[in-house]
This record gives C-alpha cells, sequence and structure tokens, in this order.
C-alpha cells in the first residue's frame, strides 16, 4: 500500500498518491531507487530531475541501516534541516551552520564548510544530507579523504560555481552516496531523498 506520512489529511493524501502515480508512470517503479526518482521528480515537478540522480554503492540500504541505529542526519542549511521528517525514527537531524562559527570568521571560508568541520566527529556513521552548499561537500570530501566516513551522503548542491565539480568528486568516493549530475540540485531533491528513504524505514518499522 502506498504511504505518505506526509500527507495525513484525506485531500493530501489523494494529491500525494496522484502525484506518485504520475511519476510512477513516467519514470518506472521497478527499484527502490525508482522511488527516490520519483520523488525528487516531484519536489521540482521536472520529470528530467529523474534522470540526473546517480547512486553509488547500496546507498539506500546504507541509509536504512543508519536511521535503524539512530545515526545523526547532519545538513547543510537550515533550509534542508527543516524539509527532512523527524517523526517514526530516532535520529537527531543537526544544521551544520550552528556550529564552526568561529572557524569561518578565523580562516573567512564558508560558513557551511567550517560548520562540516567543526562537526567532524559526529561525521562517522552519520547520514550528510547536502542540498545547498557547494563548498560544504568539497570540505566533506577531503575529509572522507582522510579516512572520515559517513554513513551515506546525498550530496545535491546547486548553482554554477563547484556544485558540479562538488558531486563529481563525490561520486570517486568509496562511500555510498546519492548525488545529481551537473549544476542542478537543491534543497527540494536532497530533502526528497532523505524523506523517501525514511518512508521506507517507516514502512519496514509499521511491518513489525
Ligand atoms: C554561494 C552560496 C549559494 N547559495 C545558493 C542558493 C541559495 N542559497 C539560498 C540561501 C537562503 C542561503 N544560502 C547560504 C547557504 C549561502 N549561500 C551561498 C554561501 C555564501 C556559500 C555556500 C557555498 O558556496 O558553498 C552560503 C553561506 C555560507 O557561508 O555557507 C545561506 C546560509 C546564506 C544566508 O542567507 O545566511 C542561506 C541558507 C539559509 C538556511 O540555513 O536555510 C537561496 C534560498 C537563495 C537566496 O539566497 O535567497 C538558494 C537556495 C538553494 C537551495 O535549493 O538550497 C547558490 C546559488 C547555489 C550559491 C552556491 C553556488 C553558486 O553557484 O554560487
Amino acid at each position: 500500500m502506498y504511504i505518505d506520512p506526509g500527507a495525513d489529511t484525506p485531500e493530501g493524501y489523494a494529491i500525494s498518491r496522484t502525484s506518485r502515480s504520475l511519476a510512477r508512470q513516467v519514470i518506472g517503479d521497478r527499484t527502490p531507487e525508482d522511488r527516490i526518482r520519483q520523488r525528487c521528480a516531484i519536489s521540482v515537478g521536472d520529470f528530467v530531475m529523474a534522470d540526473l540522480v546517480r547512486f553509488r554503492g547500496e546507498a539506500i540500504e546504507a541509509g536504512l541501516a543508519a536511521l535503524e541505529r539512530g545515526a545523526p542526519i547532519i545538513t547543510d542549511i537550515h533550509m534542508v534541516q527543516m524539509g527532512i521528517r523527524k517523526k517514526e525514527h530516532h535520529s537527531e537531524v543537526l544544521c551544520a551552520l550552528d556550529y564552526g562559527q568561529e572557524i569561518a570568521a578565523a580562516r573567512g571560508i564558508t560558513r557551511s564548510s567550517a560548520g562540516f568541520l567543526a562537526l567532524r566527529d559526529r561525521l562517522e556513521g552519520a547520514v550528510v544530507v547536502i542540498g545547498n552548499a557547494p563548498s560544504s561537500l568539497l570540505a566533506l570530501c577531503a575529509m572522507v579523504r582522510e579516512g572520515v566516513r559517513p554513513a551515506l551522503v546525498i550530496g545535491m548542491a546547486v548553482g554554477f560555481v563547484n556544485a558540479a565539480e562538488s558531486k563529481e568528486e563525490l561520486r570517486t568516493l568509496d562511500i555510498p552516496s546519492i548525488s545529481t549530475q551537473g549544476t542542478r540540485g537543491g534543497t527540494p531533491p536532497a530533502v526528497a531523498a532523505m524523506n523517501e528513504i525514511v518512508t521506507m524505514y517507516v514502512e519496514r518499522t509499521r511491518e513489525r
């Protein structure tokens, strides 16, 4: 049965189900990855987004296992933090912008990347969701090259300065990731990808 924990009114559920059935027809519905592509496309009202989503490693299973452990979810910006569903799982959702202000001031680097540097010790086994800031994804990739191992990175940085490059860099790393090809991405698809994994987790826990 189709569930959408966020659509908890009859009208909301009806709209969500209609939107999803349209996406299933256009994108297909054979794999868990297809579900992520569907929700990312719906989040921006553009089926082209589905063709831009890239998976590395067992990304979805890594996300589900992290939720099972109650691992933290760490976002680059508050918009992403706000959009991620908080109910029916035990993972804290943190925002990098709330950390590292002194590092940003001292080094003159972006606040989002400084926040990830300050959260280095919380990144091990965490789920990282980046929907905006390319500089923060580049900072994270550098820490992964130094041995830090997040469980899953959803990297959908957007824009014309380092967005495409930061995601190319992410896809060269031997860690589970979900990203978008090129300059497109943003808060909506990044949150959509994480919320679809949360929905899969809710389905599993409700079946128990
Ligand atoms: C260069 C930056 C970019 N931001 C883009 C697009 C959007 N940003 C919005 C908002 C409200 C915010 N962006 C910041 C994250 C801010 N934006 C940056 C930085 C200067 C550097 C990030 C980077 O290049 O890696 C970044 C500040 C920082 O030091 O990290 C934000 C914190 C700035 C602020 O207002 O305080 C803020 C996030 C607020 C939050 O916490 O939620 C936009 C809504 C546009 C706007 O400013 O109104 C939009 C959101 C896009 C999305 O889907 O998330 C760009 C264009 C992508 C650009 C990065 C790349 C480029 O091409 O320049």
